[in-house]
């Protein structure tokens, strides 16, 4: 049959990795959204899709080789083995029951406690100095759950955290500045999703700060209201579940933007889900988000931010929240 005749220049054996490889596990809209980011920002050359859905992941394989002539070449595998996933730099998450009609997050955060404890020690098994990624909900909880799993060194089990949350805030601040998002600082932190907290005092655009401009921002005296922004970012993860079923663009940018700082060592600093026993007072080994330093070995530094008594206890609060549901986890 019709052969390519190579003059080989080595006699090396092919790498068993490029060292920047990634496996994504779950084929659904998030897990999939991910994959097409990476494949159009040419994240990695090298992507393992893993999942129980076979036929569905099959597809899904096809369909993004298909596109492959557009962009710089990904090597691309897909299955339910895991040992499809070896040697990965990193292991991200997207897995999970969805929650069901009538169904508690305490409920959905057992069951998906129950399918972490089939996939986390698969990945390590394969791949034991990988950095995971956790971005199934409730996100904080489960990277918890992910990091006692695995048995890695905290800084190498990230939760997506607030990452989503500071982008969603940075981009409604950015429609009242008129200036674009990623030229405003503005970072929430804590648990993803209703309890999260969003630091006024840090939000700023070339270093004029909004308390500055308007010292009752973000309070409920505020007689501008800014504090409707984070009301509206609280909300805008249930909207957009009524409006389309689920989220996934913003997720998959933010996880691009994750994995760009731990491939290639950037050092940038993220809003994600980390252990925070010792942070603003939390005696716990919980895991809430607060701006971290990432990079090759995952997270490298915690930012000290300075809190306001009300932003330090609203974080406290939500410590001992995830401490208590922590305790009655079963796995
Ligand atoms: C002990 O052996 C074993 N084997 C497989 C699983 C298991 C169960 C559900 C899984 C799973 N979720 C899933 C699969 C099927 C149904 C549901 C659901 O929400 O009903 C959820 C996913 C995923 N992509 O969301 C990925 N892997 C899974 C893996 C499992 O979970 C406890 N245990």
């Amino acid at each position: 049959s019709a052969k390519l005749k190579f003059h080989t220049q080595t006699t090396a054996p092919e790498k068993s990795s490029s060292g920047r490889k990634v496996t994504i596990v779950g084929a659904g809209q998030v897990g999939m959204s991910i994959a097409f980011c990476f494949v159009n920002q040419s994240i990695t050359s090298e992507l393992a899709l893993v999942d129980v859905m076979e036929d569905r992941l099959k597809g899904e394989l096809m369909d993004l080789q298909h596109g492959l002539a557009f962009v710089h070449n990904v090597k691309i595998c897909s299955g339910s083995d895991y040992a499809l996933s070896a040697n990965s730099k990193l292991c991200i998450v997207t897995a999970g029951a969805e929650l069901r009609e009538g169904e508690s997050r305490l409920d959905l955060v057992q069951r998906n406690t129950e399918i972490l404890k089939d996939i986390i020690p698969k990945l390590v098994e394969h791949s034991p100095d990988t950095i995971l990624l956790i971005v199934s909900d409730p996100v904080d909880l489960l990277t918890y759950v992910a990091w006692k799993l695995s048995g890695l060194p905290k800084e190498r089990v990230i939760g997506s955290g607030t990452n989503v949350d500071s982008a969603r805030f940075r981009f409604l601040l950015s429609e009242r500045f008129k200036v674009a998002p990623n030229s405003i600082h503005g970072w929430i932190i804590g648990e993803h999703g209703d309890t999260s907290v969003p630091v006024w005092s840090g939000v700023d655009v070339a270093g004029v700060r909004l308390r500055d401009l308007n010292p009752d921002a973000g309070m409920e005296s505020d007689t501008e209201n800014w504090n409707d922004i984070h009301k509206q970012v609280v909300q805008s993860a249930y909207e957009i579940i009524r409006l389309k079923g689920h989220t996934s663009w913003a997720m998959a940018s933010s996880v691009a933007t994750l994995t760009t700082a731990i491939l290639k060592n950037t050092r940038n600093v993220h809003a994600v889900s980390t252990s925070v026993e010792g942070i603003h007072g939390v005696q716990h080994p919980v895991f809430l988000s607060v701006p971290c330093v990432l990079g090759e070995s995952g997270i490298t530094d915690i930012i000290q931010q300075t809190l306001t008594e009300d932003e330090r206890s609203q974080f406290q609060k939500s410590a001992a929240t995830l401490h208590e549901v922590q305790s009655n986890l079963v796995f």
